[in-house]
């Protein structure tokens, strides 16, 4: 069986912790690892981080740059420079690559957001292994990703992938940071949200020393991707060939296991693609409708409107505690909201002086994050 597989790989695996230079054994044999895959018949894509790591060991720089223009000049330098090895590798194993660079802004409209799709369509279908990072020379704050884990979750989501691995400098997840907690446990397998969410992982709030988001970023793409059907697997960098032992069966690293019934495309787009512009705060009754009856948001059910939107931009549904529950496509702009919150459906055209729809946000339009 033909299987889509998406695997990204992070800077702590691809550059060596102590001088920053390239690992380029790993590199190698990551490379002939997805040769392999390939040549099993199975769809590859690789979403590789190292652009910034590469361009500072490139240019001597001892620490990642925090300021913005510095980061986006030394990442134009090591993306050049790690595409360039990747195409070495694999044309000395004779299978050609793309380079794919993305911006937030690419998922954002949905014309573009389906434009990407084909793109990957075309490429899979040509044998060719997409090579995707963000395009961090040209993307700013607001637009952008912001760590790699998480695009290679919308890529797997975008794709419909059958499994995402997500390579990095420890074996597997643990119940807080192996480092720092050498008595945390391991976890093996996370069989569903809803179990991730009980065992309450702690993540500290970095990752190494050259990577972006830590284990945090790990667990939310993991999130992503099993709402979105693929099978997640946290797995260690430096041994590519258990990639193949994990799709043949054998149980390495942490495994994410997919719901059952994923979220359907355009659910997937609202949720993930779309960049909420504000946040609506809930009462109970509202939280039980949309998270257990599967029913529209009312008026009634908002105590709290945030933020300036305007009608059909996506908002995040949150308790009162500010955790999010839901996002979801509004039917007023966040002005009429401010007027209409708390009150019945059937008092919104005395309110507003025109009629308008008797939801705030249909269930059509609205996903359970
Ligand atoms: N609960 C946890 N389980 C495993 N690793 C954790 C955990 N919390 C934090 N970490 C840290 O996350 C790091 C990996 O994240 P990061 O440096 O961003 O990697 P990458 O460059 O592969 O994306 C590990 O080195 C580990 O110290
Ligand atoms: N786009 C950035 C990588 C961002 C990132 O997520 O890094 P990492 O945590 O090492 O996967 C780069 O290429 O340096």
């Amino acid at each position: 069986m033909s299987l889509t597989i998406v695997v990204k790989i992070g800077t702590s695996s691809l550059t060596q912790p102590e001088t920053g230079q390239l690992a380029l054994s790993t590199i190698a044999t990551l490379a002939e690892t997805l040769c392999y895959l390939r040549r099993q018949g199975h769809r590859v894509i690789l979403v590789s981080s190292g652009a910034v790591g590469v361009g500072c060991a490139r240019l001597g720089l001892t620490e990642r740059p925090k300021a913005i223009a510095l980061k986006q000049a030394v990442a134009a330098v090591g993306q050049g420079r790690l595409i360039r090895i990747y195409d070495d590798l694999f044309t000395t194993l004779q299978q050609a690559i793309a380079q794919v660079l993305l911006t937030r802004s690419d998922l954002v409209q949905r014309s573009r957001y389906l434009n990407a799709y084909n793109t990957f369509q075309e490429l899979l279908g040509l044998g060719v292994i997409p090579i995707v990072n963000e395009n961090d020379t040209v993307a700013i704050d607001e637009l952008k990703f912001g760590d790699n884990d998480t695009l290679s979750a919308l890529v797997a989501s975008l794709v419909e992938a059958d499994w995402l691995f997500l390579l990095t400098d420890v074996d597997r997840l643990y119940s807080a940071d192996p480092r720092s907690v050498p008595d945390a446990r391991p976890i093996a397998l996370v069989s569903s949200i809803k179990e991730l969410a009980q065992l309450q992982i702690q993540t500290g709030s970095q990752g190494s020393q050259w990577g972006t988001g830590g284990m945090a970023t790990k667990i939310s793409a993991a999130r992503i991707a099993i709402a979105a059907g693929v099978r997640t697997v946290i797995t260690q960098g430096r041994f590519p060939r258990n990639i193949e032992k994990i799709i043949q069966g054998e149980l390495i690293g942490t495994h994410f296991e997919p719901q059952p019934e994923p979220t359907s495309a355009r659910k997937r787009w609202i949720a993930y693609g779309l960049i909420p512009a504000g946040k609506l705060y809930l009462d109970e009754g509202a939280i039980a409708a949309i998270s257990l009856g599967g029913k529209s948001l009312l008026a009634a059910g908002i105590k709290v409107v945030e933020g300036e939107f305007r009608t059909q931009d996506a908002v995040q549904l949150c308790d009162s505690n500010g955790n999010e529950i839901a996002r979801g496509l509004v039917n007023y702009n966040s002005d009429e909201l401010q007027k209409i919150r708390g009150c019945h459906s059937r008092e919104i055209s005395a309110i507003l002086g025109y009629a308008g729809v008797e939801t705030v946000i249909h269930r059509d339009n609205l996903v359970l994050i």
